[in-house]
């Protein structure tokens, strides 16, 4: 009898640590910012993968992670009626599974690598766009399952890409890369063409490798490319091993959190995005993102190849993250304060965003206290503890 952990993770190395207290009971919710921008492309949006997404949340307990199977009439009706594209005006969503069904968007529950299903559902719906969000993601965890890492981001990348290239009409494709990819870059802030030849972790690397691999199937099949780089996504619905869900948890369950520090002592720095104004980002980029050119694996032209930063361009300190969790929480933080270990992580990241807001009119307007005060509220009400005296 399969344990409750191969129940919840896939067949792949890419198991993601999750929180089980976060595991139990807690309804399957794929999540994602809510917008109210129309899609008018049938999107295949590759939400679900063998290891965990960018934004991924919290599995139900008792729910398989993936559904037992798929095929059939009735689901690639299900398939197409959800793809159909619908004329503009009105609302699409983005945001938790129920109410993905709820607004006739199928939700299609398998992995990145499975060549089979996504040969099926490009055999059912001729999508015009993939917006590829799934990957192991996570610097430090590189570390301890270098696998998972190679399994969901080069080989379903190159899986996705494969279908991709021989679908007739060929998607444009916008995929998630990340600000690792500037590794130790030391010129700020970081724009496109600065080097991304030094990465810190494997994770970044595979980012890096993505970048690289994706560029040849532009090149050889004619498949439009956008690749994001996301700058420490944060928001409702967020991932809880990064750092401000992890410090959340632990300030209000009175445990220590660990605060990395630099050389020489020097704070770390991230450039923290706001959900919301990724998810405006990943809209203006599917918006903008061209025509692939090329059918049933034959190139026929040139198509776009682009890159942008997504961030927020004002690094915060990762000290004053906590000061600004303490306030919205009114608890005080035990602090552990460590030299950085050699796991991976960057002192600093900081994101020009210039060529996004050129090309599609990338503005963030999120700044962290306002966005930590979202995500504190929706974590406060996620987790039942609205109850608690004093806190807002
Ligand atoms: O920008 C990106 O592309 C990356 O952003 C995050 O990576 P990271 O910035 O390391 O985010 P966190 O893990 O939340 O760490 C934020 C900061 O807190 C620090 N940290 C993290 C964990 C911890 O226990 N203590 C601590 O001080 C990290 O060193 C870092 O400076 C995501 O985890 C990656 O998947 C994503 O690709």
């Amino acid at each position: 009898m399969p344990s409750l952990e191969d129940e919840l993770f896939p067949s792949t190395p890419g198991k993601f640590k999750v929180d089980r207290a976060h595991n139990m009971n807690r309804q399957f919710h794929r999540c994602f910012a809510s917008t109210s921008t129309m899609f008018l492309w049938a999107l295949f949006l590759i939400a679900l993968t063998a290891s965990y997404l960018s934004f991924q949340s919290f599995v139900d307990s008792g729910s398989r992670y993936f559904s037992a199977s798929w095929g059939g009439i009735q689901w690639e009706k299900q398939v197409r009626n959800s793809a159909q594209i619908h004329r503009s005006g009105g609302m699409s969503v983005l945001a938790r599974k129920s109410l993905l069904n709820s607004h006739g968007i199928l939700v299609v529950e398998g992995d990145l690598n499975d060549a089979k299903l996504l040969a099926k559902l490009f055999d059912v719906v001729a999508f015009t766009h993939v917006m590829h969000l799934a990957a192991q993601a996570g610097v430090r965890y590189a570390m301890e399952n270098p696998n998972s890492y190679v399994h969901s981001n080069i080989a379903g990348l190159v899986t996705l890409l494969e279908i991709g290239k021989s679908a007739n009409p060929q998607p444009a494709v916008v995929w998630a890369s990340s600000s690792s990819v500037y590794g130790l870059n030391e010129k700020v802030p970081f724009s496109e063409a600065d080097r991304t030849d030094q990465p810190a972790s494997l994770y970044a690397a595979t980012k890096k490798a993505g970048e690289e691999i994706t560029h040849t199937y532009n090149h050889i099949y004619g498949l439009s490319i956008t690749g994001l780089r996301f700058f420490t996504v944060y928001g409702p619905w967020g991932r809880p091993d990064m750092a401000y869900f992890s410090f959340t948890r632990n300030i209000l369950q009175g445990k220590p959190i660990t605060i990395y520090r630099g050389k020489n002592r020097v704070d770390l720095a991230r450039d923290f995005t706001y959900i919301d104004d990724i998810v405006k980002g990943c809209l203006g980029s599917l918006d903008t993102s061209g025509k692939s050119t090329g059918s049933g694996g034959k190139k026929k032209g040139n198509a776009p190849y682009r890159i942008f930063n997504l961030g927020n361009t004002s690094p915060v300190k990762v000290p004053e993250l906590v000061n600004i969790l303490e306030r919205h929480l009114k608890v005080k933080a035990k602090r552990n304060i460590v030299d950085m270990p050699g796991n991976g992580d960057v002192p600093f990241t900081h994101a020009n965003i210039s060529l996004a807001q050129r090309e599609f009119g990338y503005k963030p307007t999120t700044d962290l206290q306002t966005g930590l005060k979202k995500f504190v509220r929706w974590y406060l009400s996620y987790y039942g503890y609205n109850n608690r005296k004093g806190l807002q």
